[in-house]
């Protein structure tokens, strides 16, 4: 891409990494319009999930700021989903690495998708509106609102016949908010490997919800519900023919730009107690730290390795990181744990991104949960909410919630 073009003037920074952008967000959200809106692409969403996956702000307490503000109740669309971004994890956690491979048989065999990204895809030149829009607008901001990341899934998947976890990756790698579990399990939802039946969409939906050059009428979604389930199923349908105007994928980098790692030096953290922060605990440190702590940040060099991120994703995690931190050191599980063994202790935020990367002596605090934990694993999204939300009667029965001060 040559430097100024469109594209690369088009990347913005729509998520200041700061705690006060959070909470601005949290501010001028409006559940109400939310709850009308937000299945349109220019509904009323919050544009939380950035911040909630890096821990800059918790689910509980966007919920405590709101409920001051707004009549909320535990049953609001907001509450909903943001239930489903908590059951994603208790399936992460019952399943751990299994969730990265089917969990159940989709529509077609595993080995009938293909395993490669297709390029006019990943240029977002496919000839289909609805997904070149997305495409760019994934590259130019690090987010996508959640139908148009639905879409996208359902057209790689069911349309293209590509292995939902060929889309999964490339995915993630492009989004601010990229969780594990919230990625992939959503990718498998749509797929129908992690849910009851495939997602499928057509043209009069993307009309319904989407601006005007989003529409994909003529196209090869303009068909009806049967058609594409034959698809999904396995029927052949010629590729749309390609435009030529593409854009260039963002780089994807393994290890941190340069200015956002420094060496690790086990003089820095000798006989002192650490806070460690990694990329999903860049919250406030907590209020029960010694005064005289050191805040250290870590970049997992084993995690970055097998999951890259583009550079607005490393500015993001990097701009907050370092305005928590005296350094930030790139380095693997084994190496962390050598260069902090002279700490008198050292405390992090538990994550599952990282927690079998983490050395033994570094203690794990458990972030308190918003909904109350269910221990048995659970087969759907349904039978969580159900088991989760026996006995809470109101907002502030929600465990999460009653310990904010
Ligand atoms: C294919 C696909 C991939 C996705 N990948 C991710 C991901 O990597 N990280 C991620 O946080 N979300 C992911 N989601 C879920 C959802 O799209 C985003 O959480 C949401 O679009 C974020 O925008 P928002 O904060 O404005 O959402 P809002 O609608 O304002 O929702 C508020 C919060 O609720 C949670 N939430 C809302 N919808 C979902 C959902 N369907 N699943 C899980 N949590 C939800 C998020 O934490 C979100 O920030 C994915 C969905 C799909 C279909």
């Amino acid at each position: 891409m040559p430097p100024g073009s469109p594209h690369q003037e088009s990347r913005m920074n729509r998520f200041p990494a700061t705690r006060d952008a959070a909470l601005a967000r949290v501010a001028a959200f409006e559940p109400e319009a939310y709850a009308r809106s937000r299945n349109a692409l220019d509904g009323a969403v919050s544009g939380l999930s950035p911040y909630l996956t890096h821990g800059i702000i918790s689910a509980a307490e966007v919920l405590a700021a709101l409920a001051a503000r707004h009549p909320l109740t535990h049953q609001h669309q907001f509450v909903y989903e943001l239930a489903w971004r908590a059951y994603f994890r208790h399936v992460w956690t019952a399943r751990g690495d299994a969730i990265l491979q089917s969990l159940h048989a989709g529509p077609m065999p595993e080995t009938a998708y293909e395993r490669g990204l297709p390029e006019d895809i990943r240029q977002g030149r496919s000839g289909v509106p609805v997904i070149d829009q997305a495409v760019r607008a994934l590259y130019a901001t690090g987010y996508l609102h959640n139908h148009a990341r639905m879409w996208l899934a359902s057209y790689l998947v069911h349309v293209r016949h590509v292995h939902w976890r060929t889309g999964a990756d490339w995915m993630i790698a492009h989004l601010l908010d990229g969780d594990l579990g919230s990625n992939h399990l959503s990718w498998q939802w749509v797929a129908g490997s992690g849910s009851s039946k495939p997602y499928l969409f057509n043209a009069d939906n993307v009309a319904r919800y989407a601006p005007p050059p989003w529409h994909s009428f003529g196209s090869v979604i303009d068909c009806s519900y049967v058609a594409l389930m034959r698809l999904a199923q396995g029927e052949r349908t010629p590729a749309p023919a390609p435009s030529h105007h593409g854009v260039d994928p963002p780089a994807l980098l393994s290890a941190p730009p340069a200015a956002l790692a420094t060496a690790p030096s086990a003089q820095a953290v000798a006989g002192r107690d650490v806070w460690l922060v990694h990329p999903w605990a860049l919250g406030e440190p907590r209020a029960d730290l010694a005064p005289d702590c050191v805040a250290i940040g870590w970049w997992p060099a084993e995690y970055h390795r097998a999951w890259p991120w583009s550079d607005l994703r490393w500015a993001f995690a990097g701009n907050r990181m370092q305005a928590l931190t005296a350094a930030c050191w790139h380095v693997s599980g084994a190496e962390l744990g050598a260069a902090l063994a002279s700490a008198r202790s050292v405390q992090t935020g538990a994550d599952p991104h990282l927690a079998a990367l983490l050395p033994p002596a570094v203690r794990q605090r458990q972030p308190a949960p918003l909904f109350v934990p269910v221990d048995q694993p659970c087969q759907s999204f349904s039978q969580w909410w159900r088991r989760s939300m026996h006995g809470v009667q109101a907002l502030h029965d929600l465990p999460g919630l009653a310990v904010l001060p």
